[in-house]
This record gives structure tokens, sequence and C-alpha cells, in this order.
């Protein structure tokens, strides 16, 4: 199992949030805890992609029965025995950036797994400390270290920023072992929107162009659940809701602004999308308003 996917950003969190990719570390409980018995019982309840932070090299054998992938954090990133055995594993590596780390060192922890044999090296950068309380993540960095390898972005800090991390190149959000399910929801509704504007050229098969089709219409999803959101507000704004508040000249304006930006499919077809969004989206608030609260 990989820990990329070609199209879109991986989003990788604890369990609970039900991200792509499952991370868990075990340095928590500080060595106690026994690996091969918790990723056994991790393995019962959940057959996905797993990441796994070692707290020891001894932790690594039972990671490579359980584990998709490592992950080397921030403080060993120059731990070059731990690095080795854990590329040994034979499962794809995730090397944390140390907080003043260059490029040329971070990229140089990445060659010494694949001195070993491990081309699957993946670099996540996790900030650097500054005068902020948290740490500040390097994008630039980020965009240069990703000519080379993936690179993955912790936005733990900030799901926010996840919009940004996307748009600098990362492939893959770290959101924390412990990230609350709505700011992973975050992360995941921002790399929605953005990846069909991150896609570079055109498609050539039609299994590509399939693809990328999906990708838009995670968008379009995502805006349109937004869209009758808001629609939904301005019934409960306006004097009169729902269908008996329609505004015709108002949903005029929409086609016509919406057309000069599609004149493809040009104002007739672009009038018959936008009433039946519209309409969903009134009927929506009126079954929204009716059920029980
Ligand atoms: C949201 C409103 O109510 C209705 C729904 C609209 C929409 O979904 O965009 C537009 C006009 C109205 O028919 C509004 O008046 O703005």
């Amino acid at each position: 199992m990989n820990l990329l996917d070609p199209g879109s950003a991986v989003i990788i969190a604890g369990l609970a949030a039900e991200p792509d990719v499952a991370m868990i570390s075990l340095r928590h409980r500080h060595g106690r805890a026994d690996a091969a018995a918790e990723l056994t019982a991790l393995r019962r309840a959940y057959a996905g992609p797993l990441l796994v932070e070692p707290f020891s090299a001894l932790d690594l054998p039972a990671i490579a029965e359980h584990a998709d992938g490592v992950l080397v954090g921030a403080a060993w990133m120059q731990d070059f025995q731990l690095l080795r055995a854990v590329a040994r594993t034979g499962r794809p590596v995730v090397i944390q950036r140390a907080p003043a780390a260059t490029l040329e060192e971070w990229l140089s922890a990445a060659e010494y797994c694949v001195a070993e044999g491990n081309h699957e090296v993946v670099l996540c950068e996790t900030g650097t400390r500054t005068h902020l309380p948290h740490h500040t993540l390097d994008l630039a960095l980020v965009r240069e270290a990703g000519r080379r390898r993936p690179v993955f972005v912790d936005v733990s800090s900030d799901p926010a920023l996840a919009t940004a991390a996307l748009s600098a190149g990362a492939r893959g959000l770290l959101l924390g072992e412990d990230a609350e399910a709505g700011r992973v929801a975050e992360a995941r509704a921002r790399a929605a929107l953005l990846a069909p504007l991150l896609a570079d050229g055109e498609p050539a098969t039609v299994a590509g162009a399939r693809a990328e089709i999906d990708r838009v219409d995670a968008a379009l999803a995502t805006l349109l659940e937004r869209r009758a959101e808001l629609a939904g507000l301005v019934q409960r704004l306006k004097p009169v809701g729902g269908f008996a508040g329609r505004d015709l000249d108002r949903e005029r304006q929409i086609v016509e602004a919406m057309a000069a930006r599609a004149p493809g499919l040009g104002a007739d077809r672009i009038a018959r999308i936008m009433t039946a969004v519209i309409e969903a989206g009134l009927q929506a608030s009126e079954e929204r308003d009716l059920s029980p609260a």
C-alpha cells in the first residue's frame, strides 16, 4: 500500500478522525508500550494505510509487520543509525525536518534511506522555531524540496494553512494523532477545493481524465454544500424565506455573472444548471426548517 495518492493530497491523522492514512506514535508512552501488542490490537480494528512513529529501533520489526510507513520524527532526523534501520524495514519512510535543518541536511537524511535500497522516502515539513508561539512552516523550502522528493506538511498548528501548503506543492497533510475531526474536515475541504487548480497538464487517457473529473466534482460538491448553507442563511434573514421568497431578478444576475465565466456552456445551459442548484438549496433549507431540531 502506498502512502501517496498520485492525484490528491493525502490526509494523515489519528484513526478517530477518519483520515486517508492513520498515524500513531509509539513515543507517547515513553517506550513503555509494547509495539507488537499495540499494533496488533490496532490492526484488529483498522485495515487501512497506517503510518507509525517508533519509540526506538526496537519497535521496527513490529512496525515492519503491521504498518505501511514509518515516521521519523524531527528530533531524530539526523540519527543516521535509526534512519538506516528504518529504511531496512522496506516500508516507505517519512522524515520530518528538524527545526533548524537546511534543505541539504533534510535531503541527505533521505539519502541514508536510499543508500539502504529504500527509494520510497517522503519528507515532512514541521516548521522552524521563530518568534511565533508554534513552529513556522517554511513553504519556500517545501516548494524547493518538492522538486526533489514528495513532501508532506504538518498543519496541526493551523489547518487553514493547508491551502498554502498544497499550493507550495505538498502531497499530503499531517494533522497529528489527536487532531479533532473538525480540523481534519477543514484540511480535507481545503484540499478538495484546491485539487482541480493544482492539476498540471491535460490528461491523455480516459482514466486520467476521469480522475480529473472526480477531483473537479469533489470541489464542486464542497462548493455546492457551502452554497446551500449560505442560501439557507439568506432564507432565515429575509422577511419571507423558502420558495415563497424567491427573487428572480437576483437569480438572473447570478446566471449572467456565471455565464460570463463559463462562455463554453453559455447562458441558457448555465441558467438550467443554476435553477436546479438554487431550487435544491431552497428545498434543503425548507426541509431542514420543517424537521424537528
Ligand atoms: C438566497 C436567496 O434566496 C433565493 C435563492 C437564491 C440562491 O440560491 O442564490 C437566489 C435568490 C432567491 O430566489 C436570495 O434571495 O439571495
